[in-house]
């Protein structure tokens, strides 16, 4: 017996729709992304019930007025060059059917049930686990931390999370962690291969980066929130990979123009750099200089005794990729710029007189990543597309080797979106055509919303190809 009606959960909503001939629907549909009406499972596009010919686009609740102010007048404009505009009010009523149970049984139960529940999973677990939490709102902070209210034990919100083998130490109220991604984070360094680079673009405390470095890549991580950073050099000394893996704390664009600066340019970052901990490890810098190194102490630390023999050197030495090679290979070799104090005293350490090529046990490996790197991964769903820009000209021709980079950039794909409006979008921030792209669902977020990763090699056109210098021949 029902102990409710479902009538109670009827939410009645009067918006606004357009009423355009069905030929024109499509290319209207398009111009108007972002102002569509957005509710799961409703298709935004409905048949007119006074004309065949004719179909109904559902505008969102923000387009409160029916002169349309409410959307941009460029946008307005566009859909006029299509169509002359219709616009006439629509209501839609979403009942119980519609309704998720997490919506339905949180309008039917009191409040304070939480705190009772929260109460009983604390008693029975205790003392595995210590503190009870609900998350409160939308995340809105660009370093995605959600807020968290607690619900029972004490407030202390840093604790331990094992992801299939690796440990994970965070502060949930500083940095971002979800546990959903497991299987993502799993399934994405399941790709690699050992030995190769790897640079993470928006790293958080290093779900991708750490297992990566465990696999034998090194990994240039980076995260523009400090304290995700600290918590992922923490995870890289707990997992006993801080020679793989270099933590970088700046702007994603940033981070991906830096590391592919040739070594043969002059803008080599000075000390101060690291001391401000803007930087906290440079890429091209090698092996690094022991007075630098000893400047460099706070930061520095997770470098400290990795524990990593020539043994373990050989192995990802020797392994499939040729690319890993050259780091090794070649690091004692590479000149160091001219002029440049900084760049002498970040070059390899070679102790003057010594033949010798062995690598220190706590020595960090370094690849050239101006001249290859394998991969970049670039989740930060809710905007990683529009980073997509930051590979326009910046890697150089003349410089890179082999194979081009892979890109695995997350997204959201909402219910009034489709790959092929995903792609268009990522193409035209990157400035190029995406040959083969492939789209893997990750999960779904909300019922309108599902998280995706857009895998693709990075187009040759994105490629800065210099002119020679007329005088000296060398390109500029
Ligand atoms: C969705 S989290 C992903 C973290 C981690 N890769 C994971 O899978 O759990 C996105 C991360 O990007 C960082 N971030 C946000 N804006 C950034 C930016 N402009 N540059 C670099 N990192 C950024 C945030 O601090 C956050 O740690």
């Amino acid at each position: 017996m029902n102990s409710f009606e479902e009538s109670q959960f009827d939410v009645k909503f009067d918006i606004w729709a357009l009423q355009i001939p069905r030929e024109f629907c499509f290319a209207v549909s398009r111009k108007l992304n972002g102002y569509l009406l957005d509710k799961a499972r409703v298709k935004p596009i409905v048949e007119d019930p006074s004309s065949e010919k004719n179909r109904l686009i559902l505008l969102s609740e923000k387009v409160q007025n029916p002169d349309l102010s409410d959307i941009p007048g460029d946008i307005i404009k566009e859909v006029q060059k299509t169509i002359p505009i219709e616009v006439i009010p629509y209501s839609i009523t979403l009942g119980y059917s519609y309704w998720s149970a997490d919506h339905v049984l949180k309008q039917i139960l009191p409040q304070g049930v939480e705190d009772a529940i929260a109460k009983v999973i604390y008693d029975k677990n205790y003392p595995r686990i210590q503190t009870i939490v609900n998350k409160v709102g939308t995340i809105t902070n660009e370093f995605r931390v959600p807020k968290f209210e607690v619900l029972a034990g004490k407030s202390d919100l840093v604790t331990e999370v094992k992801q299939y083998g690796a440990l994970f130490k965070l502060d949930y109220s500083l940095v971002y962690w979800n546990s959903r991604l497991e299987h993502e984070h799993k399934r994405l360094v399941s790709l690699f291969k050992p030995g190769e680079t790897i640079c993470d673009m928006f790293a958080g405390i290093g779900p991708f980066a750490i297992p990566a470095a465990q696999k034998g890549c090194i990994v240039y991580a980076n995260d523009l929130n400090p304290d995700s950073v600290k918590f992922l050099k923490i995870n890289a000394k707990l997992n006993k990979v801080e020679d793989r893996v270099h933590p970088y704390n700046l702007d994603a664009r940033k981070f991906i123009a830096q590391v592919t600066v040739p070594d043969d340019e002059s803008n080599l970052p000075s000390v101060g750099d690291f001391e401000d901990a803007t930087v906290l490890s440079k890429t091209r810098v090698g092996i690094e200089d022991s007075r630098l190194a000893d400047q460099r102490q706070p930061m520095n630390d997770a470098y400290a005794g990795n524990g990593m023999g020539l043994e373990d050197v050989a192995v990802y030495d020797a392994s499939v990729t040729p690319v890993v090679k050259r780091p090794l290979d070649s690091r004692e070799e590479e000149p160091s710029p001219a002029g440049s104090v900084d760049g002498d005293a970040l070059k390899p350490s070679r102790k003057k007189g010594s033949s010798n090529k062995r690598i220190r046990p706590s020595e960090p490996l370094h690849t050239r990543t101006w001249e290859h790197f394998d991969h970049v991964i670039m989740n930060l769903p809710a905007s990683a597309l529009q980073f997509l820009d930051a590979f326009r000209g910046i890697i150089h021709k003349r410089c890179w080797k082999g194979t081009h980079p892979w890109i695995h950039c997350y997204c959201f794909i909402r219910a009034s979106e489709s790959e092929e409006s995903i792609l268009a979008d990522a193409e035209r921030t990157l400035g190029a055509t995406i040959i083969e792209p492939t789209f893997h669902r990750v999960r779904d977020v909300a019922p309108n919303k599902a998280m995706f990763c857009l895998s693709f090699e990075l187009p040759e056109a994105c490629f800065l190809e210099e002119e020679p210098d007329v005088a000296d021949g060398k390109p500029r």
